[in-house]
């Protein structure tokens, strides 16, 4: 059975990065998918978007909704602080395979943990199952029509706390609009709109970045 897009980019990691270094593998993913295959990762622009945040709340918990191959999964897990620990979910089987692999050839294995289900289902598991009192930060990046009842969902499970900080991807292309307007008009958030482009594309694109005001 021929190999899927996501088997072909975890083979170009294992022959082409160092195992143990997080920064081998992103790159190594980053050049696979600029020059020979597009792939839906965050890629290096909106990556250092995300990095810049992530070091700037130095999160203790953190979740990520859409694993997909574990590009961002490695990213957020390559800043974590000792102790720190990412959640990251992911619905598709086939990626998610594909994710444990990458986290696992990266070295973060000890600070991430894989969660294979759709977000509705794992968001109110979060607390009694996974130990989670709340969430610093969520990185928002799978089904764009999940964002706002997933944002909706984090709340009524009290996973969020005064401060916690949202970062959504693909705020432009594919677009995420009913999000958009539900998070600029809740005055329990505060937005930042971080215009960038599509990965690996000359694309527009933008993340939105909304801190909970509790
Ligand atoms: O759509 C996107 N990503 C989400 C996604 C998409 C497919 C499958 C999954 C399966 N994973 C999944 C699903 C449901 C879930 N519930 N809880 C966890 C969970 C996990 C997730 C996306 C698209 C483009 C894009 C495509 C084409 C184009 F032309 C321009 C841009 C760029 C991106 O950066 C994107 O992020
Ligand atoms: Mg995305």
């Amino acid at each position: 059975m021929n190999q899927s897009k996501e088997q072909r980019i975890l083979n170009f990691v294992l022959q082409n990065a160092v195992r143990g270094d997080p920064c081998s593998v992103i790159d190594a993913i980053d050049t696979y998918c600029s020059q020979k295959e597009w792939a839906m990762n965050v890629g290096n622009e909106k990556g250092l978007i995300l990095d810049k945040t992530v070091e700037e709340i130095n999160p203790s918990v953190a979740l990520e909704l859409g694993t997909y191959c574990g590009y961002s999964a490695v990213r957020i897990a390559r800043l974590l602080k000792a102790g720190a620990r990412l959640l990251t979910v992911e619905f598709n089987p086939e990626f998610a395979a594909i994710a444990k692999q990458m986290i696992e050839f990266a070295g973060v294995q000890d600070k991430v943990t894989l969660i294979e289900g759709p977000s509705e289902e794992i968001i109110p598991q979060l607390k009694k199952k996974y130990e989670v009192d709340t969430l610093d930060f969520v990185f928002v990046d799978h089904w764009k029509d999940r964002y706002t009842p997933d944002t909706i969902l984090l709340q009524e499970c009290s996973l969020l706390r005064k401060g916690s900080v949202l970062l959504a991807d693909n705020i432009i292309v594919p677009g995420a609009p009913e999000f958009v307007n539900y998070i600029r008009n809740n005055p329990r958030f505060q937005c930042t709109n971080y215009p960038s482009h599509l990965e690996y594309m000359k694309v527009q694109d933008a993340m939105e970045k909304a801190v909970f005001l509790g």
